[in-house]
């Protein structure tokens, strides 16, 4: 091609008469470069030939045999999803140090099965003829493919990256899983999804359960738990503390350099005032200035590095204990309105005072008694002026405490109340705005912050009325050691440099007392704070360690539960006894209000009972390892939430160590595959902090499969079918029986009757007691001869008649 159109402008010159010399010179200059077009045009039909080798199926297959090493290897979840995603494939391709092989090699099958995928892969083809050296494109030895693999597991270690960031080299790369998941053994394949799911080696449970996570345990370990790291808050506090105390002390001896050096300049001017200026000495200033101005840098050194100090002790104070009070406060807020959340608000109030000037003047404070000892060097009646103003701040500072700390801690329990309803707020941001509450909502929010306001001016009024007090008796001192201490030189007994020293000295040890009246409210607000955070740790339930027990069977005793909400006379549950046996299934019905969900809630741990006992194989739930038992039961609430993120990570509870298997298992238990395998993003969809895209009934769906995660032994479903419709009706049967299948003991809370047919045994719960308890068949034989056939469908399950 390249010779042909030299030719051709060969003739073109010559028939345009353009001149002989400049045509010849042109077709010289294209000779010349002729040998090198010539050897690229080779390389360009080596790599083609390349190409066209490696599309060969044989091809295809070593590609498909390569992976399963590397997949079949426990992975994080990020990892295995990397392996699972499509889209690193082309990426690698472009990689000059990766192997084209695998990247390459599936274009034309892929263009066989998804048409759309074949522009793509042609693209990625494109790319890589102009990205790859032809030698690069030669099928490489089984350890290169690996790194491909490995490639994409760094680029996905993002935990959430919804599968629409990778579409555009997606479908190229979707095709190879399916080829490889065919050959792969050991690989669990979900249809209608991206590609393989490595299963992870499944711990022997010791009761011939459904197997499954035992807590993350290995499985030499059998069905024992294994706790992911022992919880010490109590630890952390302390090392948090010592931390705190060992940089002080530091900070602490940089104070006193700091102080000391703080008295080179009074030292200073009574040289100058005394010694200079009446000797007239210039050699003496020059020293004099250079040795000031060195103890200032000095000082001003040593100040900066405490300050450095104060900040990363701070840093360090908030990095140990974010992680505990952020755990510590979600299990205290089981029994309150959440205000522990509040404690993390704390552990910042106290990060701020560690690096604030309140703290340095706190520190300062114990070097006052140097400054007031130079004083008294100078003169005795100084130094008692300096120790009486002395006294003087120490009695303002008490004063101030007391008319502070009330008005403060009001107002720190008025914004606390503000604080919840602004979260509260955003919580129900939807309904807000439908109903158009703002107005409501702002004004309760409102009434809280205009209480704490109220509150904070008042104390900050006393508290600025008493820094005032404190400055002006400073001041005052400061002059009165003035005028003492001229009348004391008048008299013959100081110098002039000595009263200008004194007066600078009296003020500096006096400063740190001022600072501190000033700080005051701060330093009450940290210590309170503190003390909230350290109250939290150190009382968190999660401090106890329990003892490990087996994977439970799923064996449950309810005995005599009573339960009277605190601050209530109310009597939710009255005497609740009944037992189901591993793998029993039981529905508990009753009129709205009888009391189901407190008594659900109750059966997960969710709430103590104020009396009684619920033990889960025999162990009363107060007893069991929290982490351990969440672990090994599923709950449905029937107010469902989801968390912020893909699908999948709500089914895996949002655990970073969950294997798709894992996932894909919980979402086969709980009959909810091929929903999410509808959704055009499948286990990939976000789901926003409200819950969209999907829709009540889809949400319920998902929550399910989360309660399935696991193989849970004891499920609790609350009203699991209030969303559905019939075909998710459906579903929710055939969950049912695969949980029965899989020995699960499941406990379902509904106004329906129709699930009533999957179900061993029902429990009729009348105003919190149980009147009716037995096998399904007999429960209902009792009800319909009673006049109340559960089959009616009216869903009423008559109060009165019962009573
Ligand atoms: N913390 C509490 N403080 C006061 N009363 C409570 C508390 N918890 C539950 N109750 C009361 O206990 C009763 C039973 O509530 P529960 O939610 O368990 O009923 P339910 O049978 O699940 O009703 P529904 O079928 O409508 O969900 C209700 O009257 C409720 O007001």
């Amino acid at each position: 091609m390249s010779e042909k159109s030299i030719d051709a402008s060969n003739m073109r010159g010559a028939q345009n008469g353009v001149s002989k010399a400049s045509g010849q010179s042109l077709t010289d200059a294209l000779k010349a470069i002729e040998p090198e077009i010539e050897q690229e045009l080779a390389s360009l039909d080596s790599a083609l030939s390349e190409l066209q080798d490696a599309a060969t199926v044989d091809r295809i297959s070593m590609a498909a045999k390569r992976i399963p090493p590397m997949v079949a290897r426990p992975q994080s979840a990020a990892q295995t999803q990397a392996v699972r995603q499509p889209a690193p494939a082309p990426v690698v391709s472009l990689n000059p140090k990766a192997s084209p092989t695998v990247s390459a090699t599936p274009a034309k099958p892929a263009a066989a099965a998804r048409p759309a995928s074949a522009q793509m892969a042609a693209v990625a083809d494109k790319q890589q003829v102009r990205t790859e050296p032809p030698p690069q494109a030669q099928p490489t030895p089984a350890a290169k493919p690996a790194f491909t693999i490995v490639e994409p597991v760094k680029a996905e270690a993002a935990p959430v990256r919804p599968v629409h960031e990778a579409e555009p080299v997606g479908p190229a790369a979707r095709t190879e899983p399916v080829e490889t998941k065919r050959q792969v053994k050991g690989l669990v394949t979900i249809d209608g999804d991206n590609g393989p799911i490595p299963a992870r080696p499944k711990p022997v449970p010791a009761n011939g359960g459904g197997g499954g996570s035992d807590g993350g345990g290995p499985a030499t370990k059998a069905a024992f738990h294994q706790r992911l790291t022992p919880v010490e808050f109590t630890a952390s506090l302390k090392t948090a503390v010592k931390t705190i105390r060992h940089n002080l002390a530091i900070v602490m001896l940089f104070t006193i350099a700091c102080n000391v050096l703080v008295l080179a300049i009074p030292i200073y001017l009574f040289q100058i005032s005394d010694r200079v200026l009446t000797s007239r000495s210039l050699d003496t200033l020059i020293m004099l200035t250079i040795v000031i101005v060195g103890a200032i840098f000095l000082q001003a050194a040593f100040d900066a590095v405490r300050r450095m100090i104060l900040m990363r002790t701070a840093v360090e104070f908030a990095a140990q204990l974010g992680a505990p009070v952020l755990s510590a406060a979600a299990r205290a807020s089981l029994h309150s309105n959440g205000k522990e959340y509040q404690t993390l608000g704390d552990l910042q109030q106290v990060r701020s005072f560690l690096v604030s000037r309140t703290l340095l003047s706190f520190l300062d404070a114990p070097m006052a008694p140097l400054f007031v000892v130079a004083v008294f060097l100078i003169h005795p009646h100084l130094g008692w002026l300096v120790v009486l103003t002395g006294v003087i701040l120490l009695v303002v500072t008490l004063l101030n405490q007391r008319a502070t700390a009330k008005p403060f801690g009001e107002a720190n329990t008025a914004q606390v109340k503000a604080n919840l309803h602004l979260d509260s707020m955003s919580r129900n941001s939807q309904i807000i705005n439908a109903l158009a509450m703002i107005p409501e909502a702002v004004g309760i929010w409102g009434k809280d912050t205009a209480n704490s306001l109220t509150q904070q001016v008042l104390a900050q009024d006393r508290n600025v009325l008493f820094a005032s007090i404190s400055k002006a008796a400073r001041l005052l001192t400061q002059v009165a050691m003035l005028g003492w201490g001229a009348y004391l030189a008048i008299e013959g007994e100081i110098t002039g440099g000595m009263v200008i020293a004194s007066s600078i000295i009296g003020g500096r040890a006096l400063a740190p007392i001022e600072g501190a009246i000033e700080g005051w409210n701060q330093f009450s607000q940290s210590r309170a704070a503190y003390n909230r955070v350290a109250n939290l740790l150190t009382s968190s339930p999660l401090n106890f360690e329990r003892l490990k027990l087996p994977k439970p069977e799923g064996r449950l005793d309810v005995e005599r539960l009573l339960y009277v909400p605190q601050g209530t006379k109310r009597v939710v549950l009255n005497g609740v006894t009944f037992a189901l046996k591993p793998g029993e299934s039981l529905a508990i019905i009753g009129n709205s209000g009888a009391g189901k969900t407190t008594l659900g809630k109750m059966l997960v741990g969710s709430i103590l009972p104020t009396s009684g006992n619920v033990r889960l194989d025999l162990m009363d739930l107060r007893n069991w390892d929290h982490r351990q038992f969440g672990e090994n039961i599923g709950y449905l609430p029937q107010d469902v939430q989801l968390f912020p993120g893909t699908i999948k990570a709500n089914i895996a509870r949002m655990r970073p160590d969950a294997t798709d298997a894992e996932i894909y298992e919980a979402a086969k238990l709980a009959d909810v595959h091929e929903m999410i395998a509808n959704l055009p993003h499948g286990y990939e969809t976000v789901v926003a902090s409200d819950g969209s895209p999907l829709s009540g009934g889809q949400k319920q769906r998902i929550a399910l499969a989360r309660a399935f995660f696991g193989s849970p032994r004891f499920v609790v479903l609350d009203e699991p079918n209030s969303n559905l419709d019939s075909a998710g009706d459906m579903a929710l049967m055939r969950a049912l029986g695969h949980a029965k299948k899989n020995n699960i003991t499941v406990v379902t809370i509904t106004q329906r009757p129709s699930l009533l047919q999957q179900v061993d045994k029902v429990l009729l719960l009348v105003n919190g007691t149980v009147a009716l308890f037995g096998a399904r068949n007999e429960v209902m034989q009792a009800l319909a001869n009673r006049g109340m056939p559960l089959d009616a469908g009216t869903g009423s399950f008559g109060h009165q008649q019962i009573e």
